[in-house]
């Protein structure tokens, strides 16, 4: 007996499907706020009609280039990309019942083969670019430092959704206690190989309902984005700056690590986002945080620390080019110029906060980009302009705390979907000389 169910796909749904990707596209938003904005808008659509409309915008978005190129004349049509989406991928376990009509029929099924089969170009920048759903100039980047098996192995990770991670609050509890808790509510899950304090769940589930979650045990945070904390070797007591704090997820983990106590500065240019991290603060039982918005990075307030902080974390705004498994759209958003431009406004950050390290104290500078001109090159370009800082390993100083990092050449931390199953990060750790 087959257990498969068979969905009859709405044509609301199709159009629901359309008008969100319309909007993204239109929009400089990202996309799950547009999605949040549209079912703000239709509050009387269920949970599995949302379910569905979210899981096709963000399988649209990772393969939109391919599905444009296999429905050639129709790749304007956002309904015909919609069903030929569906008809290739489907949705769950479920067998589609899609509303396709007769004089589409013909056009959709071949537009399927040529998704499936699709004749590749031979240049390999173009060729890894339609195959892959990426722009060109993001491969040629790659490509230009990495061999074609390993730009073929990010793009195919990058591809694949995300799991849903989790970190542990260290202030409350620890992982086993979480591990259990969690799994008593009806969601499993699995140690993070590298990361001491983070779970992988094993299914993805709405778990900000979980009694876990509500009573501060842990916050969602991607795995690589907890090792980006643990470079700043935080210690109780000390002055730790979080200069691009954003929602606050490695400030509370910097807090984590300072077990509470000290001074933690969380700057950031926007309001908004600053403001998500005081009721994540309050839940966490985080009482040393000290916030501030920055209308510019010569405040008085980060004058006043010159020379003072034991630890300077910059986690800069960036491409987001190692987290396109969870921000699909950004790849068709970011652009060469927008690259340029945020390479200069790094390297201002960088150059506005590097003198509120004191002597012998470390200023870790993180990203979640996968671009050398944001990473390794932005570092080599601090270094020349500020011979008082060093770099020092990152191995080593994750080595100090137990954590073991496989995949690392040099002294950068570099982790990746295809490497480490983490986001991709990017990190260099350095040390002011005394
Ligand atoms: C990658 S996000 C930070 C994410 C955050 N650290 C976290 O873990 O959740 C970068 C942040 O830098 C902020 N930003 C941009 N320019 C800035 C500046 N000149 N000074 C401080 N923050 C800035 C942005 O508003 C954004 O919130």
């Amino acid at each position: 007996m087959s257990t498969t169910t068979l969905l009859r796909v709405y044509p609301v749904w199709i159009e629901a499907v359309g008008t969100v990707l319309q909007e993204i596209f239109r929009s400089p938003l990202p996309a799950d706020t547009i999605l949040q904005q549209f079912f703000r808008k239709h509050r009387k659509m269920g949970k599995r009609d949302r379910a569905f409309v979210a899981e096709t915008v963000y399988g649209m978005l990772r393969h939109y280039r391919r599905l444009a190129y296999a429905a050639r004349r129709r790749a304007d049509d956002l309904r015909f990309l919609t069903l030929l989406y569906l008809k290739v991928f489907g949705f769950g376990a479920a067998s589609l019942d899609l509303p396709v009509r007769p004089s589409e029929q013909g056009a959709l099924e071949a537009s399927v083969q040529r998704f499936q089969h699709p004749s590749l170009p031979d240049d390999p920048v173009a060729a890894l670019g339609l195959c892959y759903s990426l722009p060109d100039w993001l491969i040629a980047a790659w490509l230009d430092t990495l061999p074609r098996e390993a730009v073929e192995a990010r793009c195919a990770a990058l591809k694949a959704p995300a799991p849903l991670t989790i970190r542990v609050n260290t202030l409350k509890t620890d992982r086993e206690t979480v591990r259990q808790r969690l799994r008593a509510e009806g969601f499993p899950s699995r140690p993070t190989p590298y990361s001491p304090v983070g779970l992988i769940l094993e299914e993805k589930a709405f778990i900000f309902r979980t009694r876990a979650f509500q009573e501060g045990l842990f916050e969602v945070q991607d795995e690589g984005s907890q090792l980006i904390s643990f470079l700043t070797e935080a210690q109780p007591g000390q002055v730790v700056v979080d200069g691009c704090a954003g929602g606050g997820g490695k400030t509370l983990h910097l807090a984590a690590l300072m077990q509470g106590k000290g001074r933690l500065y969380a700057f950031d240019i926007h309001k908004a986002r600053l403001q998500e991290l005081r009721p994540r603060a309050r839940r966490a039982d985080v009482h040393n945080i000290r916030l501030h918005v920055l209308p510019h990075n010569r405040a008085s307030i980060v004058r006043r620390l010159y020379g003072k902080a034991d630890v300077v974390l910059v986690d800069a705004p960036c491409s987001g080019t190692g987290v396109l498994r969870r921000n699909p759209d950004a790849a068709w958003k970011m652009t060469p110029a927008r690259v340029t431009a945020l390479v200069e406004q790094q390297r201002q950050i960088l150059d506005a906060y590097a003198p509120l390290v004191r002597p012998g104290g470390r200023l870790v500078y993180a990203t979640c980009s996968l671009l050398p001109a944001e990473n390794e090159q932005q570092v080599h370009a601090f270094l020349e302009r500020h011979p008082d800082f060093v770099l020092a390993p990152a191995t080593d100083v994750l080595s100090r705390q137990g954590i073991v990092l496989p995949h690392q050449r040099d002294a950068f931390l570099r982790v990746e979907p295809a490497t480490h199953g983490t986001d991709g990060f990017f990190a260099a750790v350095l040390l002011r000389r005394s």
